[in-house]
């Protein structure tokens, strides 16, 4: 069985609806869900003028290997009507594998841990609420240490406690 750590979010339509609808097919699809953060809202990062984001961490076991989740996670956007405009643009729904127990994957279509948990609040916050202790394999920091260290300006609250 393996770890993984996934980050929803969402910042059109139905943002809530869309989270939970998110759980329910990865629990179908991937695995049972052991943890999951609250629900947070943030300004989007990285592009302007968009709504609000609610983003959510959930820790899964599951007997996927991180491919055959990387093509689940690509399913459940498809069914839950993902629309893609810009490179972080807004989404009904967004699926990022985070961790994937500590293992580093450098694939051209999937890199683990997610290049990006060091540099954003949107991911940091959730995360430690639910793995604080957790390591980073490359940085050999935990999320906590993460945290501390981000400069990420970006305000996170909770929107929701699960
Ligand atoms: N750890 C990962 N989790 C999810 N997708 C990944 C990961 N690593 C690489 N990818 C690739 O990223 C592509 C998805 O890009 P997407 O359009 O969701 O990027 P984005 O969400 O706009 O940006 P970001 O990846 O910075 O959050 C997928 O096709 C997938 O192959
Ligand atoms: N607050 C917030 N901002 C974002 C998000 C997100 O999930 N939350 N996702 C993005 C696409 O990767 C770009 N910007």
């Amino acid at each position: 069985m393996n770890v993984v750590y996934l980050l929803t979010g969402a910042n059109l339509g139905n943002p809530e609806k869309q989270l939970k609808d998110a759980m329910n097919e990865i629990t179908e699809r991937v695995g049972k869900i052991t943890k999951a953060s609250s629900i947070y809202e943030s300004e989007a990062w990285g592009v302007e003028d968009q709504p609000i984001f609610l983003n959510q961490v959930l820790e899964v076991i599951s007997p996927l290997s991180a491919t055959k989740i990387l093509q689940a996670i690509q399913q459940i956007e498809l069914v839950l009507g993902r629309i893609r405009t810009q490179r972080w643009g807004s989404r009904t729904i967004d699926i990022d594998i985070l961790y994937f127990n500590n293992e580093i994957i450098h694939d051209p279509d999937l890199q683990v841990p997610h290049p990006y948990i060091q540099e954003r609040n949107f991911t940091l916050i959730p995360l430690n609420e639910i793995a604080p202790n957790f390591e980073h394999p490359i940085f050999k920091k935990t999320n906590q240490q993460l945290l501390m260290d981000s400069k990420d300006p970006l305000h996170v609250k909770i929107a929701k406690h699960e």
